[in-house]
């Protein structure tokens, strides 16, 4: 991803392995500042997962990747390092499929490295899949993030619309600020910011307003787990987005690589959804939402029916959901995603 470094324009991946650490982005600071978290062992992956230095389902997969590779080669006890690891986040699968590449090939430091690459290069082919269905003028919903930082580069949901702002179509971004964590407005409008895509951060509540309007004429969401059925999981406020796109005429998509998508889960049912500290709802810039002995709600993640996807763009092209059977056979077929 690009990134204005003091007026330079450098480019950056979200996560990277160098010097025997996994060193992340981390994603707590940003837009204020650019930081780097690096990672010495399999605690510090789990911290930095479970505390989302590093987010988005993913570049979880990748940090934890990399972690596992870090941790074999100190000689870490290794059964101990993928249990720790594997209860850091319970919802994204691509963080179990990464913790099973790695086993499959040794935790090996090449493993890891071919793992990232992969999943880089099959963002970019979700976005060229996703231009397809963008055109000049679309005015497109957007929720959380699910841009270069939640991959390495590119995203899922951003990777299209970065290709085709590259390819010189003026798209207009509206950016969920994506309470709690303020995904949104902290990190979606941050990478829109870098890459020269004009946006408007709207509050949580108000893209029934804009899409009544006409003013929102195509949703791309990621997802953190789609089941075979094609229901999935993604942030928090994604089920409310896509029944309002169905009511609205506005087709909905999910952009996902191969890794999102867990077949042995019949429909989104079965989909473990993370309860988070109810500290993340009640404090707001360090202050406190109402009354001091008031409690929060958090679950970090909701599933939405697959009626309400329009289709799931992915790096073997875009699938409705009933489509799903052929997509299983594909990611079958694959080498990589056995
Ligand atoms: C390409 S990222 C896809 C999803 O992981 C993303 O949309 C999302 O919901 C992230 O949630 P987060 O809690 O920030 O990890």
């Amino acid at each position: 991803m690009k990134v204005n470094i003091n007026g330079e324009s450098k480019a950056i991946l979200a996560v990277w392995f160098e010097e025997n650490q996994v060193k992340l982005i981390d994603q707590r600071k940003i837009p204020e500042t650019i930081e780097i978290y690096s990672a010495k062992n399999s605690d510090d992956i789990y911290y930095a997962i479970k505390n989302m230095v590093v987010r988005g389902a993913p570049a979880i997969g990748v940090t934890a990747a990399y972690g596992l590779a870090m941790a074999s080669k100190n000689m870490e006890d290794m059964e101990k390092a993928v249990k720790t690891i594997s209860s850091s986040r319970p919802t994204a699968y691509d963080l179990f499929k990464a913790i099973d590449f790695m086993k499959a090939n040794n935790f090996s430091e090449s493993a890891a490295r071919r793992y990232a690459l992969e999943i880089t290069e099959r963002s970019r082919k979700i976005g060229e899949y996703g231009n397809t269905l963008i055109q000049a003028n679309d005015h497109i919903l957007t929720h959380c993030n699910a841009g270069a930082l939640a991959v390495v580069d590119w995203g899922t949901a951003l990777a299209p619309m970065r290709i085709a702002h590259d390819s010189g179509k003026k798209i207009f971004v509206y950016v969920d600020e994506t309470r709690p964590r303020l995904q949104g407005a902290k990190l979606t409008a941050w990478e829109l910011q870098q890459e020269g895509i004009d946006y408007s951060i709207i509050a949580d509540n108000a893209a029934g307003y804009f899409m009544k309007n006409g003013d929102i004429n195509l949703a791309i969401v990621g997802a953190d787990r789609i089941a075979a059925n094609g229901d999935f999981a993604n942030k928090i406020g994604t089920y409310e987005k896509a029944v309002l796109a169905k009511v609205n005429n506005i087709p909905f998509y999910v952009a996902a690589p191969g890794s999102t998508f867990d077949f042995s889960l019949k429909t989104g049912e079965g989909i473990p959804i993370e309860e988070r500290d109810e500290n993340e709802v009640l404090m707001v810039n360090n202050s406190r939402l109402g009354p001091a002995e008031g409690h929060a709600k958090n679950p970090a993640f909701d599933v939405t029916p697959h009626e309400y996807v329009t289709a799931f763009i992915t790096e073997y092209g875009i699938f409705r959901p009933e489509e799903l059977r052929k997509l299983h056979s594909l990611i079958h077929e694959d080498l990589f995603m056995r």
